[in-house]
């Protein structure tokens, strides 16, 4: 006998705490699953009020209102026929829950608590919510006056439940309940839970698709089962992009597969699965020997069949197909487009000014724009009406929606190379210029000498001492304090311009600019970059990104976008431009620096992803670079310098542009890495001495490796 059911799962882009657009977006998603056929459909994690209320979740007045959206869901007869799995939170007996309502014809079934919180890295759930942490266990939930006479009960379940309908069983286990090591879908599955739902906020990092999809698939892969996957896409108010992604696994095989990076607020997938693939994939005499061992579950009876449709007889099983995955080049070319597009829109911001000079990061950061005009341009011409709408209020240069992605980029995006006499080369100045034009910006040229002159004489004026560049025999602090005026002015000067380039272009109704930050992680670390110049700007799209990456990300996008500027970017030597340039002297990073890029990029992996401190870090690359030709000694002298500097200039961090989170090494010190910012001297000296010592007998024994 077949048993064919339809299902469905979807991404929405919320916005935490748009209440009235969250529940459109879930009454349109549950609508298109009804049009498709379906008889289950699954949203994102939270999704009544948006995945990242953050310390709102501590607010009563956010329970009550997911209540009123609740109640709009259960009296809208339109969503009837149809099991709705939905995410809130939830209060019970003082409590906060992270929940899932089970509904079905306007009644709820059960709310199911999430039993295991996300808390590391980004997550915080455990500051605002209870886990319930009780596998099986189950109590009553007392309901609101308004929903008992509507529901004609005082009562339903709550707790870790499954469902059983007339022809199958169904459970959910809540995003990251999938990455935990006992997750629930295991004991589940060997109790008869034929279809999982997972109801996730989980937020795009570079390769961690790969991760998402080998945990679903190996969760239906020795046990059987259909799963759903749901996830919010965009940025609903924070650093973080939700890559969306919704997807439906049978058997550890994919069948369905949303987009990742997407201006669609709404993408609803289905499948139509066989049951009995289910059934016959577990009927094996070892599952059957731990199945008979497994934990019982209490089950919620549902008089409703998954598999009622009338033109079942017409469906086939969806064919399995292979996952589909990005580039972590093409990745960085869409994640922060993507989450740029909904900043602009929701900022309700005229567009984007940026210090453009001739350097690869700058030159990344406007490339993310460019991408996110393709993106945007093409989403008009497939008729994306929420695309549309957005496009009307922000392009209004133009009686037209633009018809490329150069146009619109003329309309939002502003860069300015601010040049120095003296320091400034007419290659960076030309680089800035051939970029702007390719992508359309629009562009400005100038000099910042008078304003440098100016604030460095009014020192003078006040003292009488004039400061020099060590190139004109100034000392270190005079060279760097020259230096960071320069820097400094152009922060000053780029937000000036962010705030009369709409009056300047007279902009009909006006508008200001958000300024777009373009420091990358590894000056951040290593703490080469002036507080409070360029790297101070609005938001940054590439502040958790490494120097590394970026060049792979300039070099993918030089062929994919048709860009052969880019190659002129990839090709020069990073610099910042700071210094006069002589006949023998002219500024690099890497030499200033006192490290290579790439090697600032293994200590961004080292500290954050590997977790080790100084002498950790040491041992680690003694093995790694001295494969390389390095000595012990070299070795060591690396490792101190870096962490010395890290540690002086930690406390820039504290002020850092808010960035998109897309890296695990990110030294986001806000949210993502929470560091002290002043260092006692023993942080060196401790790790330092071990390091020390083990140069030392390692030279000794007359070794020049691990
Ligand atoms: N701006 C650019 O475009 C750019 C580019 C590349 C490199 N750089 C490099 O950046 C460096 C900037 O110089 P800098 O680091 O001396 O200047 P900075 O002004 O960025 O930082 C030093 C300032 O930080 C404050 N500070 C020091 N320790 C602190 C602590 N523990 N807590 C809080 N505040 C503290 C002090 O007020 C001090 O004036 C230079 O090496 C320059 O070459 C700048
Ligand atoms: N000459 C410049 N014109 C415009 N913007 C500039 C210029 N030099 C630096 N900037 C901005 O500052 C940051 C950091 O500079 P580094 O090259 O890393 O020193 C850069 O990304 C520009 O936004
Ligand atoms: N570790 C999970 C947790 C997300 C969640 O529970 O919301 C993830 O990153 O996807
Ligand atoms: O910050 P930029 O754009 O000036 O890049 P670089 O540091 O590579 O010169």
């Amino acid at each position: 006998m077949v048993h064919l059911v339809r299902v469905a799962t979807c991404a929405l882009n919320q916005w935490a705490l748009d209440y009235e657009n969250n529940l459109r977006r879930i009454k349109q998603s549950i609508h298109e699953a009804k049009k498709e056929g379906a008889t289950l459909r699954v949203g994102p994690e939270l999704e009544i009020t948006g995945y990242g209320c953050l310390d709102h979740f501590l607010e009563n007045e956010v329970y009550e209102n997911s209540w009123d959206s609740l109640y709009s869901i259960l009296t809208d007869v339109s969503l009837h026929g149809i099991i709705i799995d939905v995410g809130l939170p939830l209060l019970h007996r003082n409590c906060t829950y992270n929940a899932r309502a089970i509904i079905l014809n306007g009644k709820i079934l059960c709310f199911r608590p999430k039993l295991y919180l996300a808390n590391d890295g980004n997550f915080r759930e455990m500051r605002f919510f209870t886990p319930w942490k009780r596998p099986r266990y189950v109590e009553q939930y007392f309901l609101p006056p308004r929903i008992q006479e509507h529901q004609g009960c005082r009562q339903v379940p709550i707790g870790d439940v499954v469902l059983s309908t007339i022809d199958t069983c169904l459970a959910a286990e809540t995003c990251e309940e999938l990455f935990t090591p006992n997750s629930p879908h295991i004991e589940m599955g060997l109790n008869g839970v034929e279809i999982f739902t997972n109801s996730s906020g989980s937020h795009h990092s570079l390769r961690k698709l790969d991760e998402r999809i080998a945990l679903i698939s190996e969760a239906t892969r020795k046990n059987g089962g259909v799963y759903l996957y749901s996830n919010q896409i965009g940025c609903d108010g924070d650093r973080l992009y939700y890559d969306g992604c919704a997807m439906i696994f049978v058997n550890g095989r994919l069948v369905a597969q949303s987009s990742q990076f997407s201006l669609n607020e709404i993408e609803v997938i289905v499948a139509t699965v066989d049951l009995e693939d289910v059934r016959a994939a577990r009927c094996s005499p070892s599952r059957g020997q731990q199945a008979v061992q497994a934990h019982e579950y209490q089950r919620i009876e549902v008089d409703f069949n998954l598999s009622s449709n009338e033109d079942s007889l017409l469906w086939e099983p969806t064919p399995p197909r292979p996952p589909r995955y990005h580039l972590p080049e093409e990745e960085i070319a869409l994640g922060p487009a993507c989450w740029l597009w909904d900043y602009l829109r929701r900022s309700r911001a005229a567009g984007f000014q940026l210090a453009l000079s001739g350097g690869i990061d700058s030159c990344a950061t406007a490339t993310i724009v460019y991408s996110m005009c393709r993106l945007a341009v093409a989403a008009v011409k497939q008729g994306n009406q929420q695309v549309i709408a957005d496009m009307k209020r922000i392009a209004v240069y133009s009686s037209e929606l633009p018809e490329t992605a150069e146009a619109l980029c003329n309309q939002i995006l502003h860069t300015v190379y601010l040049g120095m006499e003296a320091q400034s080369s007419k290659e960076t100045r030309q680089r800035a210029h051939d970029l702007a034009a390719h992508i359309g910006a629009y562009h400005q040229d100038v000099n910042i000498d008078t304003m440098f002159q100016s604030a460095r004489d009014i020192l003078t004026q006040a003292t009488g001492f004039t400061p020099k560049f060590k190139v004109h025999g100034g000392s270190n602090t005079q060279n760097l304090a020259l230096q960071n005026i320069q820097a400094r002015s152009r922060m000053v000067l780029t937000y000036y311009f962010a705030q009369q380039l709409c009056e300047v272009r007279e902009r009909p109704g006006g508008g200001s600019l958000l300024v777009l930050g373009s420091s990358n992680v590894d000056e951040c670390l290593r703490g080469y970059l002036t507080k409070y110049d360029c790297s101070s700007a609005d938001i940054n799209p590439i502040g958790s990104i490494s120097k590394v990456d970026l060049v792979r990300f300039i070099t993918w996008s030089a062929k994919n976008f048709n860009m052969p500027v880019l190659q002129d970017f990839i090709d020069a030597v990073p610099t910042a431009e700071l210094e006069p340039i002589t006949a023998d002297y002219v500024q690099s990073d890497e030499a200033d620096m006192g490290f290579t890029y790439k090697e600032l990029s293994r200590f961004g992996q080292l500290r954050k992803v590997n977790k080790l401190g100084p002498y950790g870090c040491f041992l680690r690359l003694l093995s790694e670079w001295t494969k390389e030709g390095m000595t012990p000694r070299e070795v060591a002298d690396k490792v101190k310098r870096f962490f010395h500097f890290y540690a002086i200039n930690r406390h820039k961090q504290t002020v850092a542009t808010p960035a998109y989170h897309s890296e695990s090494y990110s030294p986001d010190d806000h949210r993502f890495d929470l560091r002290p910012f002043v260092y006692p001297p023993a942080f060196e000296s401790w790790s330092f001495r071990k390091i020390d010592e083990r140069v030392e007998a390692l030279e000794k024994k007359g070794r020049n490796t691990a």
